[in-house]
């Protein structure tokens, strides 16, 4: 057996949704929630221990960032299995994650590229490793630190994309549905196949999915197990963008992020990105305008707000100087 989590901090996370729901003040939660979360993050770094020892040498995940620090890579390498995790890679996808999140490498990180080598992007779990040796509490255990960690790594304050070459399976769909964005190479596919195996999604994919396409899509997609390819995706909205024929999934995806990645503000494109993301995982709106306040606190004539409006006013000043001397 791996580890259990921490019923304790489960039981905290429920006691706190009641006074956000209205009642009380919501910033009397935020104490407990702190607590819990950090006695979760404990919980996940143990299991994620508990999981190194499954995977051999070969099978690992890669992070990586180009000469200006503005651009990541997490690649999940393990080519003779079609990129399938092990436990190793994924204590390593864990610790990646909180690398991005709080490493002072990645401060400056504005994009993040989630992807699997040339010919695939992930088929799912390591079935040889993970389904013939892991006990029942081991699988929950892995449910609950691929959860977080997807959970996590969406959460992010850098705009992330899944660059999707070949194709996505099993728990490597619930991967791709994680990120930000989704880019497939023109003959790439998708396929839930958890069904076809007596399963269902265990690492947050089920939930995200009908976040992303609705519920008749959902159950199309997950109960049917279709194999999906890029038009079909793009169709279905979980596509975002598609290659052309002769292009891989990296350049296309290149394109397609290039306007985060060239944001001028990237500071201001977080903090959007964090109000999003609140919005769509609280359902009481004062929860979220009140983080949207908070937000927009820290931006209004903060050290950007205070650069843009400068040069508008030095644009304007330029403009009047020009329009005085033709006069
Ligand atoms: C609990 C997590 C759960 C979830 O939440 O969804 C899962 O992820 S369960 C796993 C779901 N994944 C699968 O069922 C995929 C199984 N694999 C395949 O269907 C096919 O291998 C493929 C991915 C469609 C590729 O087919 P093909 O191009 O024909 O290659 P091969 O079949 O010859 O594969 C090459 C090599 O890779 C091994 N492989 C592939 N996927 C896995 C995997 N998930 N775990 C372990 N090993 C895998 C495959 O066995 C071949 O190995 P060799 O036979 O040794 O060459």
């Amino acid at each position: 057996m791996l580890v259990s989590r921490c019923a304790a901090t489960v039981g905290k996370a429920r006691r706190c949704a009641a006074p956000l729901r209205g009642h009380g003040s919501p910033w009397a939660c935020l104490g407990s929630r702190a607590a819990s979360a950090t006695a979760e993050r404990e919980d996940m770094a143990r299991i994620a221990d508990a999981l190194r020892p499954y995977g051999s040498e070969e099978g690992r995940v890669r992070l990586e960032k180009d000469a200006s620090g503005r651009q990541a890579w997490l690649s999940l390498v393990n080519p003779g299995k079609k990129n399938a995790l092990s436990g190793k890679m994924m204590a390593e996808l864990h610790d990646a994650v909180k690398e991005l999140r709080e490493g002072d490498e990645y401060k400056s990180t504005t994009t993040l590229f989630v992807q699997g080598t040339e010919d695939f992007f992930c088929s799912g779990a390591d079935l040889g490793i993970l389904m013939k040796k892991f006990t029942r509490q081991d699988g929950l255990d892995m449910s609950w630190l691929m959860q977080r960690t997807l959970h996590d790594l969406r959460a992010l304050p850098q705009i992330s994309v899944a660059v999707v070459n070949g194709g996505a399976m099993g728990g490597g769909t619930e991967i791709v549905l994680s990120t930000d964005f989704r880019v497939f190479q023109s003959k790439a596919n998708f396929r839930m196949v958890q069904t076809t195996l007596g399963l269902v999604p265990g690492w947050g994919g089920g939930t995200r999915l009908v976040n992303l396409v609705g519920r008749t899509k959902a159950l199309e997609v997950l109960c049917g197990a279709p194999k999906l390819d890029a038009d079909g995706l793009a169709e279905l909205g979980i596509a975002d963008c598609v290659s052309g024929p002769d292009e891989t999934a990296e350049a296309a995806a290149e394109r397609f992020m290039k306007p985060f990645y060239d944001a001028k503000y990237p500071g201001a494109v977080q903090g959007a990105k964090s109000i999003i993301g609140f919005a769509h995982d609280h359902s009481d709106i004062d929860v979220s305008l009140n983080h949207e306040r908070e937000v927009f606190s820290r931006a209004w004539q903060g050290e950007e707000n205070k650069h843009a409006l400068a040069e508008i006013d030095r644009a304007r000043q330029a403009r009047r100087a020009a329009q005085q001397q033709q006069k």
